[in-house]
């Protein structure tokens, strides 16, 4: 038995700072609440010293090694959420493919989905309680040691972006191989998008069981689509996972909780986006925050969307960068965050002006009011 396998889903801290949460519901709040995509991760030398030597699944699987990790930037950082450390690619791993995360080239899968016949090597049936139940240990294990300093959550990629993942092998700017699915076996891509949205749903159910006080749902390869494509192969699957997880939940006897979809680069999608049944919106830094928020027509919350690369400017110059950007959304139903991951070169420092600024600036809006 490993030293923390007695830890239980239940009787957890009280949560003293809901400002996350109330932002997402469209509540109140007295300050608009900031986390960063990424923020635990290579940036950090506390992270890189943690992680050196180990092989990233590993840590992965290791519930003590994620909470960790979960916890180091928040003794860093005001962040208003913590987002539980894994990965996206956990899930293919359950269907029953290799991923390796190969260093200085990311993950990789030595044996790509090719051909539609290549669907008879992911495993029939998933128990995911017991291929993913190390997550669950790590959500439940680190939302205890989080000591209800701030809502945790937890996440899955979206169906279209695994299957691109599964085919291309690895990263790929083009995704022409997955792509390349989608015009000639749209049938089969229909099948492996299923199968993954019966297997996210359960996951995230599951997610929530163990302790998760919100989830997200990165659809990272929105960008390599069209409106049409979406529409077809991203956007039934992405509602579909909102609408089974909140049944779901119900079923279990568990509250509802906010769900966030973030299309990286699904500009096109963003009226759709705000009706697919998530209560927040991420957005990348393409988008306009008013033109966001004419198009969402108030029917969500916001999340984003500062340009991660705005943090290589000085202080004094992401503050006056995240004024306009929090004028521009407005205080309410608005979580601030980048419009993408943080890149290991950042400087700490800079990710904690980002946070004290939205802070500040958001505090002086809401006192005026
Ligand atoms: C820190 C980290 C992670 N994954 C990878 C790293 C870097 C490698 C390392 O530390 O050794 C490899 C790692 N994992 C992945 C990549 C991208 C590779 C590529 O496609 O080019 C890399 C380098 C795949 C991945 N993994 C994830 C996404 C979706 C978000 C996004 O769009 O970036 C994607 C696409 C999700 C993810 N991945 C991770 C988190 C942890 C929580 C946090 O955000 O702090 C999360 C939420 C953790």
């Amino acid at each position: 038995m490993e030293k923390n396998d007695h830890i239980l889903p239940k009787d957890f801290p009280e949560l003293k700072n809901d400002t996350f949460l109330r932002a997402a519901r469209g509540e109140e709040v007295e300050h608009v609440p900031v986390w960063c995509m990424r923020q635990a991760g290579r940036y950090l030398p506390e992270f890189r010293e943690f992680r050196a030597g180990k092989d990233f699944f590993q840590t992965c699987r290791s519930p003590e090694d994620c909470c960790e990790l979960t916890l180091q930037p928040l003794r860093r950082f005001p962040f208003d959420a913590a987002i539980i450390f894994s990965d996206i690619l956990v899930v293919p791993q359950a269907l029953g493919m290799d991923v390796q995360m190969l260093a200085g080239k990311g993950p990789t899968f030595p044996e790509p989905l090719k051909e539609p016949d290549d669907l008879q090597r992911l495993r029939k049936k998933v128990d995911v309680a017991s291929e993913l139940g190390y997550v669950f240990r790590a959500i439940t294990l680190t939302r205890h040691k989080l000591e209800g300093k701030v809502p945790l959550i937890g996440f899955s990629g979206a169906p279209w972006t695994l299957m691109s993942y599964m085919i291309e092998g690895g990263g790929s700017t083009t995704h022409s191989k997955a792509k390349r699915w989608l015009y000639r076996h749209p049938e089969a891509s229909h099948v492996l998008l299923k199968r993954l949205t019966d297997i996210i749903v359960e996951y995230l159910v599951g997610q929530v069981k163990a302790g998760a006080q919100a989830l997200q749902v990165f659809e990272s390869h929105a960008g390599c689509l069209g409106p049409v494509e979406f529409k077809e192969f991203a956007l039934p699957y992405l509602k579909d996972i909102a609408c089974r997880v909140k049944d779901g939940l119900k079923e279990e006897g568990l509250d509802n909780i906010p769900m966030v979809v973030f299309a990286k680069d699904g500009h096109y999608a963003l009226e759709d986006l705000s009706q697919s049944h998530y209560e927040v919106v991420g957005l990348d830094w393409t988008i306009d925050p008013r033109a966001a928020r004419n198009r969402t027509g108030g029917k969500v919350s916001l999340q984003g969307n500062m340009d991660p690369c705005a943090l290589y400017a000085t202080k004094e110059c992401i503050s006056e960068i995240v004024k306009s950007m929090v004028e521009a959304f407005g205080t309410r139903g608005y979580i601030a965050n980048l419009g993408h991951g943080l890149y290991p070169d950042m400087d700490p420092e800079s990710v904690g002006a980002f946070v004290e600024a939205v802070h500040a600036h958001s505090r002086r809006l809401l006192n005026h009011k």
